[in-house]
């Protein structure tokens, strides 16, 4: 009997079909106040619909942050369920940026938590923190081959601060950024069309050459809009993985809310954008 439809195969058809823009829901207090609305769970739920019902059945993935749901306890919670339910309802693919880790044990609760189907948080992949040792996320590896869905491991960081951990040597004289894509290479060794797993590198850093990008997997790129960095930078940072690149744009559409029309245009923009650079390679 063949299970679920691996979390990659779903993603590079949805990749190919709508385009590869992962549009984040990153409901920031501050965008609250911009799209007039209260920083309580009313503004919250209204930022969350209006963000899905303006994007969801046309991107390839949303990706919402789960700190700002988190923000208002088991009620922001709740809006997030539903978000989560209402996205994949639409059709895109939902990211959950939670970035777990923990020892093995805790990691299998934190992995049930989105991968399960059961759980009222399931997610079609989920953003893990492999610094606790790339080996305690087995685990969550184990749910995520076993339920179709993905990880997305942290492995060179889109914010400045993260050189320090991730550029770091090890004795056998390789970063532990590459030692995490290493791994993510193996996990995805002849999967076809594309590996359900994936790194989180940053479209911020530049020129990544000395790094190999080819995991055979998708490449999650924030950093682009509000960080600073263009859909125009993606073939110098990414080189010939770009193709597996699933870059992320949240304030940069966000800031475009409240109406739903202008959201919806500011993604098509940033969608077009993308489109352009990576047919250039
Ligand atoms: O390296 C990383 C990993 C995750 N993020 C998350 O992506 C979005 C970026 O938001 P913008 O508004 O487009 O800057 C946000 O949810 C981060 O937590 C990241 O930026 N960098």
């Amino acid at each position: 009997m063949s299970g679920p439809e691996p979390f990659g195969a779903r993603l590079r058809r949805a990749m190919d079909t709508r385009g590869p823009l992962c549009v984040g829901i990153d409901p920031h207090a501050a965008l609250l106040a911009e799209w007039g609305l209260n920083d309580d769970v009313a503004g919250l739920e209204r930022f969350s619909r209006t963000v899905v019902e303006a994007v969801a059945d046309r991107v390839a993935v949303l990706k919402p942050q789960s700190a700002f749901f988190e923000r208002f306890g088991s009620r922001g919670v709740a809006v997030l369920e539903k978000s989560v339910a209402e996205a994949r309802a639409a059709g895109a693919l939902v990211l959950m940026d939670a970035k777990r880790g923990d020892i093995g044990s805790t990691m299998a609760a934190y992995a049930e938590s989105f991968l399960h189907p059961d759980s009222p948080l399931f997610s079609d992949a989920l953003t893990v923190s492999p610094y606790l040792g790339y080996g305690s996320l087995s685990p969550a590896v184990a749910l995520a081959r076993e339920s179709g869905t993905g990880l997305f491991v942290l492995a060179l960081t889109s914010n400045p601060e993260g050189g320090e951990v991730q550029h770091a040597v090890r004795a056998d004289g390789r970063s532990v950024g590459a030692t995490m894509l290493g791994h993510l290479a193996a996990e995805n060794a002849g999967q076809t069309p594309l590996g359900s797993f994936g790194a989180v590198v940053g479209a911020t850093l530049g020129d990544l050459s000395s790094y190999d990008l080819d995991i055979n997997g998708p490449l999650l790129a924030p950093g682009i809009g509000a960080q600073g960095a263009t859909a125009a930078d993606l073939p110098a940072v990414f080189g010939p993985a770009v193709r597996n690149v699933v870059p992320n744009v949240s304030r940069g559409v966000l800031r475009h809310g409240a109406d739903p029309v202008a959201l919806r245009d500011a993604a098509e923009r940033f969608a077009e954008e993308i489109r352009t650079a990576v047919a250039a390679v």
